[in-house]
């Protein structure tokens, strides 16, 4: 795992919006999974401002995870979370994003539907998502089996409740559908990022615990090339 430290968030967004942008030039058929949450929101920012017309013309998205329950167009929803800011901004077309419908009735269907997107694109050419407190890489909860493709998992209660900062008022959050850890380490490239105080605690626990399930997070290591990208505020080596 190449563990590095950037001086601010502005520095790690800088950089990984210029890691994308430089990969999609290079691989303009590159299917790329992303998180929602805060973490990636000025990386996709900068990867917006900074595209050149036809950069993601062939490129295909998949959407790490979603909320079991809430609607697409939810505010709060992982979908409004990349669609705004970067799925709409860049102009997309429909068939070349995959997002979660946590409304879905049947949710097995659903992983299956999204598991089948991935593999037509020949799996993931990068992965890049944060981290929460508890360890989770996109929904996949401390227990999470490694070999796991798209999967329904119960939610920890701090993910319930730190879960509560994307929506507007108490949202019920008990279930999340996401892309599995199977996914992330068969990813060519894995990318963590990670900023500001809150996230020390879990960044040490990540660089000092042995690679173990009960805390997805070190599926980093057992990557061939995985990175854990921090800002300064987030160090913990
Ligand atoms: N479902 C999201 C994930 O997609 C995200 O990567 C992670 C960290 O979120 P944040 O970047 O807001 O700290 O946890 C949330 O629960």
């Amino acid at each position: 795992m190449n563990y590095h430290v950037f001086p601010t968030y502005e520095a790690l967004s800088t950089h990984a919006a210029d890691f994308i942008l430089a990969y999609v030039r290079n691989h303009p058929t590159a299917t790329i999974c992303v998180a929602s949450g805060e973490t990636p929101l000025l990386t996709f920012q900068k990867i917006v401002a900074n595209a050149q017309p036809d950069d993601f013309d062939q490129v295909t998205f998949v959407a790490l995870d979603e909320w079991v329950g809430i609607a697409p167009d939810n505010a709060g929803s992982c979908r409004s979370y990349i669609d705004a800011p970067l799925i709409k901004p860049l102009g997309i077309r429909p068939e070349r994003v995959s997002f979660f419908d946590g409304l879905a009735s049947d949710l097995e269907a659903e992983c299956q539907r999204v598991n089948d997107f991935i593999a037509s694109k020949g799996g993931l050419d990068i992965i890049m998502v944060g981290i929460g407190l508890n360890g989770h890489l996109g929904l996949n909860e401390p227990g999470s089996s490694f070999e796991s493709y798209a999967h329904v998992s119960e939610l920890e209660e701090v993910t319930a409740s730190v879960g509560q900062k994307y929506f507007q008022s108490e949202t019920p959050l008990t279930q999340g559908i996401t892309v599995g850890l199977k996914h992330f380490l068969e990813a060519k490239t894995a990318i963590v990022l990670a900023n500001g105080p809150r996230k020390k605690d879990i960044i040490k626990r990540v660089l000092e615990e042995p690679i173990n399930e009960s805390l997805p997070a070190t599926a980093l290591k057992l990557h061939s090339n995985g990175h854990l990208w921090v800002d300064a505020a987030a160090d913990a080596s």
